[in-house]
């Protein structure tokens, strides 16, 4: 106790010296205690002085509005120079902005620039991030096995887990005891499908493998020849399947892989679904819609989760900043989606500023994220059409007819899931850019 006192008081003393790394712990523990002025104060000067993990911080709390006012812009200039210095958390984010185009120009060769800065830099997270980007493209598998294993190896747990599903399906040279080495790992930072793969491999953890591979050498005009923008992906071939509403379905829209990483990364920061109360316009639950659900913002988001995002614009016809931010949910036995329309409607008066503000949501695409579940079709109550796609597949539908009127045929539902967990991406394309 009085050593932390002691602790406490040296940590003051460097912090009002000038010290920028006693200036960012003084903050988080101020923050901790709920001083928030003083605590955003101290932020401020460590992030003047330099310090990157608070520039990031200050930049997240920049985006969010949180404790400081809501500035992209702001929040885009203050990630910019930590993130040229390869700060793995600051590029992340800046690549981000700088794909999306919020808070400073739209420019996604800029944004592998930063991601290549990273992966220069030897980050595990950021060898993983362009694996991920070159699965989603369909490209360079060999390459992007490398820089899986380089990551792997680093004890980056997400991509050891997409190599142990790999291996299960006979595709990796892995041996049976670093699979389950890598499991072992993975169990214990809680990673949902380390629980699911160890029990299907026999061997025991051998733990004496895990050697650390090198990072394959790359150049970043290499991979920007690679990896164009996303918008531009071309989507594959899409099968009409209702006039009314329009409906398309496309098989296999997302990679395998990148059906687990979206629901990895969303997993911890699901909450119960709420809807807005038509009487009160507050926002509550609702056993109409009974799900577990995130919705992406730029915050929680990095190329990989933005690029998928984009693909999902281009699967609905719509360039990526149409679209609202993805949403991800998580269906239990029991929790439904009850009939609605997606499309945005007016109220008596005819008014509704998210109408006036981005436009009608003409139409909507839904990625299915696994298919080890029971019930759970998408189905269109009045068409009684319905569809469960398989892991990756997607559906496409049109909410309001050419004349841009509602489409009252697009009322549709979640069904029931009555075994297992069901998961889906979700994407409300806009008429205009969305703003938010
Ligand atoms: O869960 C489903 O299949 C439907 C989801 C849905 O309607 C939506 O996200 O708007
Ligand atoms: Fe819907």
């Amino acid at each position: 106790m009085e050593q932390q006192a002691v602790d406490m008081q040296a940590l003051a003393t460097a912090a009002k010296a000038g010290d920028p790394d006693a200036q960012y712990k003084m903050a988080a523990i101020l923050s901790g205690e709920g001083h928030r002025e003083q605590s955003v104060a101290l932020l401020k000067k460590a992030a003047a002085n330099g310090h990157a993990d608070a520039r990031y911080t200050l930049a997240t709390s920049t985006l969010l509005g949180l404790n400081v006012p809501r500035n992209p812009e702001h929040a885009a200039n203050i990630l910019a120079p930590t993130a040229a210095k390869g700060h793995l958390a600051s590029a992340r984010l800046y690549a981000v902005l700088q794909a999306m185009g919020h808070g400073c120009e739209k420019n996604w060769p800029a944004a592998i620039n930063n991601v290549m800065t990273t992966v220069q830099e030897g980050h595990a997270g950021a060898c993983r991030d362009l694996a991920l980007l070159l699965i989603l493209y369909r490209t360079q598998d060999d390459l992007s096995l490398q820089l899986l294993m380089a990551a792997a190896s680093r004890k980056d747990i997400i991509s050891a887990m997409i190599l142990v599903e790999r291996f299960l399906h006979g595709e990796t040279l892995l041996t049976p005891g670093l699979a389950k080495a890598w499991c072992a790992h993975a169990k214990q930072m809680g990673h949902p499908l380390a629980f699911q793969f160890e029990p299907q491999i026999s061997a025991e953890p051998d733990f004496s493998e895990v050697a650390v591979t090198d990072i394959p050498d790359i150049t970043t005009d290499d991979i920007k020849a690679l990896l164009a923008e996303p918008d531009s992906l071309p989507v594959p071939d899409a099968t009409y399947v209702l006039d009314r509403p329009r409906v398309k379905t496309i098989k296999g829209l997302f990679p395998r892989e990148i059906c687990n990483y979206l629901i990895a990364q969303s997993a911890p920061r699901l909450a119960p679904a709420r809807i807005i109360d038509p009487q009160t316009g507050a926002l509550r639950e609702d056993p109409y819609r009974k799900s577990y659900t995130v919705t992406l913002w730029p915050v929680d988001m990095d190329i990989v989760l933005f690029a998928a995002g984009a693909i999902m614009c281009a699967a609905g016809d719509a360039p990526s900043d149409h679209g609202e931010m993805t949403s991800i949910l998580a269906y239990e036995p029991g929790m439904q989606y009850g009939a609605h329309y997606d499309c945005l409607i007016p109220d008596a008066e005819g008014k509704n500023p998210e109408l006036e503000r981005s436009g009608q949501r003409p139409r909507t695409v839904l990625v299915y994220l696994n298919q080890e579940y029971d019930g759970g079709e998408t189905r269109f109550v009045r068409s009684e059409y319905q569809y469960k796609g398989e892991t990756g597949d997607a559906i496409v539908f049109d909410n309001v007819l050419d004349d841009g009127t509602i489409d009252e045929q697009s009322l549709h539902e979640g069904c029931p899931v009555t075994g297992g967990v069901k998961w889906l991406a979700s994407k409300w394309i806009r008429e205009k850019t969305y703003q938010f």
